[in-house]
């Protein structure tokens, strides 16, 4: 694997998202998607027949972007592709379990099959890179944040960032002027704050496991029941990170990780179904409202990811909560699924439902990195 030279207006891009549960593959010509490939439930290097297949079937593909969600203390922005940098993404592994190795299966999968093609990494942590000192600072002894660079990295900045842009065009206003809180809501789920279009607050952290309820992961808890676990469970660091990781969140509350489950489950009475939607809703409310803060106010508040493009039930229990900032969603806009300015002609505050396009947005930066 060495790096190639640049290519000439590299059009066609190949688009690999390897998320958390999920595999989106898509062929973009220009920003058309021409063909695309989802796989739910995907499971990583022990099943790339079916990316293999996919990427063999194409006849012309450019260039390839691979979205890698931990992009550690190096990786600031879009790189190309060798060995050497393929061994330092896996190598941020234990700082994202759930991801980074799918991302690496990803790389390589590719790669077996389109040995010549360049191919850049995209990293969901480069849009946060601008947080200032103060949101980006954990309280940690000093010599620590230095030794092993801690930090609040946050994730999903592909998608918050093509939100935060898709949000202005659909407004009609500069990205500039504006102060946007962008709800990535999927299996995972991340909020941005977005001032002028640069990330100054997000609720992920260090790893993609801090934040807000999300379909498998805790989300944040107090650090000192993590300890008191470690020291009284009987659970091993191994199965902690587990249980965190893998058996928390939606799944753990009530019984299911997927949010249309829940509400199913919490319209038959199911208290456990009813209390783990709460508690989403309520971590969910509180989070928006600490990033309004973090931008000294808001103009527009944007729904991404599948639960937040496709649950109205979501965003209608959100937003009622946050009437006192602004916040004044339609009924009958807030049935929209796709992109659309969902609030009340009156509303002070615009609230808007975006798809999440991560594959433009890496096609963006891939096409960049290589020309
Ligand atoms: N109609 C819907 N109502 C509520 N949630 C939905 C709906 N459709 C999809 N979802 C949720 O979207 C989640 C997947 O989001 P998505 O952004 O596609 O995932 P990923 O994070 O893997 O990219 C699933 O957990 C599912 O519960
Ligand atoms: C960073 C992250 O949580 O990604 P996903 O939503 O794809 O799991
Ligand atoms: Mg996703």
């Amino acid at each position: 694997m060495t790096a190639p030279n640049s290519v000439a207006e590299p059009n066609t891009v190949l688009v690999v998202n390897a998320g958390s549960s999920s595999l989106k593959v898509r062929l973009l010509a220009g920003e058309d998607v021409v063909d695309s490939l989802d796989l739910t439930d995907w499971s990583g290097a022990e099943d790339t027949d079916g990316l293999e297949r996919f990427v063999t079937a194409q006849s012309t593909v450019d260039v390839v972007g691979h979205r890698i969600v931990h992009g550690g203390a190096r990786f600031t922005e879009p790189v190309v592709l060798d060995s050497g940098v393929r061994d330092a993404i896996a190598a941020l592994t234990e700082l994202a379990p759930l991801h980074q190795p799918r991302g690496v299966a990803g790389i390589d999968a590719v790669w077996k099959v389109l040995p010549d093609t360049p191919a850049v990494a995209c990293f969901d942590t480069a849009f946060h890179t601008t947080l200032p000192a103060a949101a980006a600072t954990y309280a940690l002894p000093r010599e620590w944040n230095e030794r092993w660079a801690l930090r609040r990295h946050g994730f999903h900045g592909l998608s918050h960032s093509h939100a935060a842009r898709r949000t202005a065009e659909l407004l009609g206003r500069p990205l500039r002027d504006l102060r946007i809180v962008t709800c990535h809501l999927g299996a995972g789920a991340s909020l941005a704050a977005v001032d002028g279009g640069r990330s100054v607050d997000t609720t992920m952290g260090f790893t993609p496991l801090a934040g807000l309820v999300m379909a498998t992961r805790s989300g944040s808890v107090d650090p000192g029941l993590v300890l008191w676990l470690l020291e009284h469970s009987g659970l091993d660091l191994g199965a902690l990170t587990h249980a965190l990781e893998s058996e928390s969140g939606l799944l753990g509350l009530g019984g299911s990780a997927d949010m249309r489950e829940i509400l199913r489950r919490a319209d038959t009475g199911d208290p456990a179904a009813t209390l783990a939607f709460d508690v989403y809703v309520h971590r969910l409310v509180r989070e928006i409202a600490a990033m309004t803060a973090s931008l000294r106010g808001l103009d527009a508040l944007t729904f991404t990811g599948g639960v937040g493009e496709h649950s109205p039930r979501v965003r209608a229990a959100a937003t009622a909560a946050l009437a006192h900032l602004g916040v004044h969603v339609d009924d009958s806009r807030n049935t929209a699924t796709s992109d659309a300015d969902i609030s009340t002609a009156d509303a002070e505050v615009r609230t808007l439902v975006v798809t999440a396009r991560e594959d433009l947005e890496i096609a963006r930066h891939t096409r960049t990195a290589l020309s």
